[in-house]
């Protein structure tokens, strides 16, 4: 039996026996039923609520804090609030568990994150409750506002609220989007969750002025003063006094950004107490008649000690014992990609002081917050504004300096424009440090680095590479610090390396040169990136059944060695390249140059291995792989269909 606990809201975590006890909880399937509660069980829903997400989020790992930090909102949205007809749209979504459990899905919620369960993040197709599937961030107020539109176009009625983070508010998006908001004057809410956090403590002015916003004397004596009055003359004029409060609070403070964007402002409030959040709510859905933004001041993690002791809130955690908070470490044979590549990069900083790092408010993700323990100065984390640092990075390249921009294969997307216009065209020297290549497993499909290569590699002057193993992007960190005649990408995966002797400094690469790990006569397997493992296993197969097998590690996607490409078209009957990246990448790369240089004309059996064509769910990263024939006996199998042999019968 479990050891079951209860999670009291000033965060004091006892243990109970024998289960948890969730009487209230138990009742609410879907918001009709939390809608069906009287007003003053709300508190002791949340309670349950905070409990039950606790329980689960142990067994699955996942995002803790943030859950934490909306729990009453989750319920007062819900209560308040006619879902799903009116929509709540969760920015980033990472958020969303709590509303999840309270629609329909508590019974899955344990399920979390695994293959065939419940997405970590909000998902249309998983319920009628997630009006926007997110993950990446700062998308809530522009999809919000599409669907007041759409209402307002078609007649509707119904409310549309966007519940966007003091940390997804850093992104320029959310700007281009209340921008727009407020000039078209769409009957649109705005929940801006202030918890004075992103994954770390937020960076940049905006964090600031929310501060300010939330700390400012002058409101919070203005709001006491429309408190006392509501109490003294009574609920029934409590509307025109809230106004009247809010109205005087503008004189006093000036006014926020918000309101001279159009929108109209109330807060901060507290966004622990339902006494307030419920009947603001209420004023909002039946008064709002224009965009409104309602700051809510949270505390991330709230509820559970150790998540509010943390310096990370519990963002994102392994499975942990709910008693102690203690998580579970993962064995680790080798070290992370991600240490490697920080480690590596202290180690060139060393010695050249050109070397600047770059980071969209992820520093402990990729690993920049040990390059910034060593560097502070060096070491700039923009907020959640991969756009702004990719140029900004370019802009430190024009001076000189040698940005590395640590970002994630899949929030490079964002800035595509910025790698096209302001880094290629210019044939800038910034270095593209990209972490989580390929599948990355539980954070699913919003989060795959699928495409880098295919989108850097197809633009002149950039130099794409990828780490085989921990060694060779030790080599790749050096070989990015020491080249200054333009872009230069490397990938690596989420993970561990394969455990093997790293060398005390990297070596430099010869831009475009591949290498022979091992030689044969028949089949070549030519990979890029991680791969290279399954293709070493494949190779001891195809070797033990008389195909015997070259295998080489390509290094580049961009500039493709070519010698070495032709060598192996040439003296093999099979040719298989093989990527953790879909279509268009590093085969696209290898099958262009053999066509160009008519190595197809004779009769080469050439099978590139790239990602599906499929958006592909969560699930452990090496089902995945296998799933996708990226294993090593999906390569195997695809050299037997190469040469139309049966496999079976080669074993046989
Ligand atoms: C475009 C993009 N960049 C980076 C991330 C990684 N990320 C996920 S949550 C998060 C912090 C969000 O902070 P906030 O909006 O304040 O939400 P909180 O976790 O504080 O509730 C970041 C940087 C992302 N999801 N999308
Ligand atoms: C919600 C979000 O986008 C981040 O928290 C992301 O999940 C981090 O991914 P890693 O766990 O791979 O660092
Ligand atoms: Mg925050």
């Amino acid at each position: 039996m479990r050891p079951y606990f209860r999670a009291d809201h000033d965060g004091k975590v006892t243990r109970v026996q024998p289960s948890p006890q969730t009487p209230l909880l138990d009742k609410v399937r879907l918001p009709a039923d939390l809608r069906a509660l009287p007003e003053n069980e709300l508190p002791q829903l949340a309670s349950e609520l905070r409990t039950e997400m606790i329980d689960a989020v142990s067994q699955t790992g996942g995002h803790l804090g943030a859950g934490l930090g909306v729990i009453e909102l989750t319920v007062a949205l819900h209560y308040v609030f006619d879902t799903p007809a009116d929509k709540i749209i969760w920015d980033v979504g990472h958020q969303a568990y709590p509303h999840k459990i309270l629609t329909g899905r508590r019974d899955r919620i344990r399920t979390l994150r695994q293959e065939h369960g419940l997405s970590g993040f909000t998902k249309r197709s998983e319920s009628e409750y997630d009006p926007f599937g997110a993950a990446h961030s700062s998308t809530s107020i522009s999809a919000g506002l599409g669907m007041a539109v759409a209402r307002d176009l078609s007649g509707g009625k119904n409310n549309v609220i966007a519940v966007i983070g003091d940390g997804a508010m850093s992104a320029g998006m959310a700007y281009e989007a209340m921008n727009n908001a407020g000039a078209l004057d769409a009957r649109l809410i705005v929940i801006l969750n202030d918890n004075d956090m992103s994954i770390a403590p937020p960076s940049g002015a905006m964090s600031a002025y929310l501060a300010r916003l939330a700390s400012g004397k002058a409101y919070s004596e203005i709001r006491d003063i429309g408190k006392k009055l509501t109490g003294y003359l009574g609920r029934r004029v409590e509307r025109t006094v809230t106004r009247a409060v809010e109205h005087a609070r503008g004189f006093v403070t000036g006014g926020t950004m918000f309101e001279e964007l159009g929108f109209y402002h109330i807060g901060p409030i507290d966004g622990h107490n339902l006494e307030h959040l419920v009947p603001v709510l209420k004023n909002v859905r039946d008064n709002g008649d224009g965009p409104v933004l309602i700051h809510v001041v949270t505390k991330k993690g709230k509820g559970y000690a150790p998540a509010e002791a943390a310096a990370d809130k519990y963002h994102g955690v392994n499975k942990f014992d709910v008693i102690t908070g203690a998580q579970a470490k993962a064995p680790a044979n080798a070290p992370a990609y991600t240490r490697v590549f920080a480690e590596s990069l202290v180690t060139e900083a060393e010695l050249d002081d050109k070397i600047v790092a770059v980071t969209a408010a992820m520093p402990s993700g990729t690993g920049l917050d040990l390059f910034g323990e060593a560097f502070p100065k060096r070491t700039f984390d923009v907020g959640i504004a991969e756009q702004h640092a990719v140029t900004f990075a370019a802009g430190l390249a024009t001076e000189g300096y040698k940005p590395f921009c640590a970002i994630y294969s899949t929030f490079l997307q964002r800035a595509y424009d910025q790698v096209v216009h302001d880094v290629a065209l210019q044939n800038l020297p910034v270095r593209f440090a990209i972490d989580r290549a390929g599948f990355v497993g539980a954070d699913g499909a919003t989060h795959a680095g699928a495409f880098d290569t295919t989108y850097l590699g197809s633009l002149p002057n950039m130099v794409m590479m990828a780490a085989a193993d921990e060694v060779e992007l030790k080599h790749m960190v050096r070989t990015a610090a020491e080249y200054n005649e333009g872009p230069i990408a490397f990938r690596y995966p989420r993970g561990n390396g394969v455990g093997i002797e790293m060398p005390e400094r990297g070596s430099v690469l010869e831009i475009g040169k591949g290498r022979v790990i091992r030689e044969g006569t028949k089949v070549a397997l030519l990979s890029f990136g991680t791969r290279l493992a399954d293709c070493l296993l494949a190779a001891d197969e195809l070797d033990a059944a008389g195909l015997s097998t070259t295998v080489a590690d390509a290094r580049f996607a961009k500039p493709i060695d070519r010698d070495l490409v032709r060598r192996l078209a040439r003296d093999h009957e099979v040719l298989i390249t093989v990527e953790e990246g879909a279509i268009g990448g590093f085969g696209t790369q290898v099958l262009h140059y053999l066509a160009l240089e008519g190595l197809l004309d004779n009769g080469l059996k050439v099978r590139p291995l790239v990602l599906p064509d499929l958006f592909v769910d969560h699930a452990k990263p090496e089902k995945m792989y296998a799933d996708a024939g990226l294993d090593s006996a999906g390569i195997v199998s695809s050299v037997f269909g190469a040469l139309g042999r049966n496999q079976n019968a080669a074993r046989a």
